[in-house]
């Protein structure tokens, strides 16, 4: 376990389902004064906090000193009655304030005055703090699911392979200096040099063998905040989305980057697209695993959804609503999937070297 997290047990004992915050709701902040550009950080707060005031709701706010200080503040808000918690952060402070809130009754929001902001950008709400601070008092609360990564609970994604290495290369100086720029540096400046590594995944009992680049497992659909790799996910399913990118080096990246962007997952050899509980993921040789855009431990690892685990406040806007959607899976023609059967077979080696790894039953 990550020793700068709090992880209570999940305990699916929830019941309330209030679909809106009382008038008088009682939100705690939760600060990190290193997040995003950080002049600015302090006064975008305040005036969302002025918006929550005006509008009936009592608001404190607590500023974490350490990494890990999110999930304490959040776990001991909600065991202080808190109907909210704020993460004022980017998507690191959001992971530990789920992993603080996870299992209990208290809500989790955010404002996007971290670097990337990919949860906000998911749901839709402005980039403005206080646009966003006024959208929230629309927004509605449910229950949704998160993912576990070993024993940390992730809210977006976790990432095994390439994406990982990047996080783990980018230095918290150059990301203060470039802000996203430095993923996008680091990432150019590692795919010159990254070999795919073999793999055996397991969804739910079913085995996937081969040399991987990087493997995404989804609890929603937005990926870096750019574009989108789990497109199907779908945040109450009780499933995780599992898009697995094969190959050997990342010259072949922009050709599977394509097929991601057109939604081609099962008609790319290279591109597997399934959902399922658990996921276990071992690897010739260790490999970083990132949870929400930071660095969480290493391969071998189990990944598992907790269904409803959490609640969250989400506005009535359509990117929130397609995340409360599962989309339909492609509709694909008989002859595109008996190409995509025949490529898989004839193509595709599975670890022992042997061509025609079987395809798992349950893509989508
Ligand atoms: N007081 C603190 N001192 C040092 N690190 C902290 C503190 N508070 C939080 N952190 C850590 O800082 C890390 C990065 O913060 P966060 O992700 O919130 O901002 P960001 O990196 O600017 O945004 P983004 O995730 O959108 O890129 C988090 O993983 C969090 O654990």
């Amino acid at each position: 376990m990550s020793d700068r997290t709090v992880v209570p047990p999940y305990a699916p004992s929830l019941t309330d389902e209030r679909e809106t915050l009382p008038q008088e709701a009682r939100a705690l902040i939760v600060l990190n004064p290193f997040a995003g550009q950080a002049a600015a950080l302090r006064q975008n707060v305040a005036a969302a906090r002025d918006v929550w005031l005006a509008h009936g709701w009592t608001v404190d706010v607590e500023t974490t000193r350490l990494a890990g200080d999110g999930a304490r503040l959040a776990r001991e808000a909600a065991l202080h009655g808190y109907d909210v918690v704020v993460a004022a952060g980017g998507d690191g402070t959001i992971n530990e304030v789920v992993n603080g809130l996870a299992g209990t009754r208290a809500a989790l929001a955010a404002l996007p005055v971290g670097t990337v902001n990919v949860w906000v950008r998911e749901l839709g709400l402005p980039l403005e703090p206080r646009a966003a601070a006024e959208a929230l008092l629309q927004a509605r609360r449910r229950r949704i699911d998160l993912g576990r990564a070993g024993d940390r609970y992730f809210l977006l994604m976790a990432g095994i392979g390439f994406d990982a290495a990047v996080v783990n290369e980018v230095r918290s100086e150059e990301k203060r200096r470039l802000g996203a720029l430095a993923y996008v540096v680091r990432a150019f400046d590692l795919a010159l040099r990254y070999r795919g590594r073999r793999a055996r995944i397991t969804l739910d009992g079913r085995v996937i063998r081969g040399r991987v680049l990087l493997v995404v497992i989804g609890n929603s659909q937005l990926y870096g905040g750019v574009f989108k790799i789990t497109a199907r996910a779908c945040i109450d399913d009780g499933l995780l989305d599992v898009c697995i990118i094969k190959g050997d080096s990342l010259a072949e990246a922009p050709l599977r980057l394509l097929s991601i962007l057109r939604q081609r997952y099962n008609l790319d050899p290279r591109i597997e697209y399934h959902r399922a509980r658990t996921i276990r993921i071992a690897t010739r040789g260790a490999l970083p695993v990132q949870v929400d855009g930071d660095q969480s431990g290493f391969t071998p690892m189990t990944f598992t959804v907790a269904p409803g685990a959490l609640y969250a406040l989400l506005p009535h806007t359509p990117p929130a609503d397609d995340l409360l959607r599962a989309a339909p899976p492609r509709r694909r023609r008989v002859w595109q999937r008996m190409i995509g059967w025949m490529v898989r077979r004839a193509v595709l080696p599975d670890e022992a070297g042997r061509r025609g790894a079987p395809a798992a039953s349950h893509q989508v």
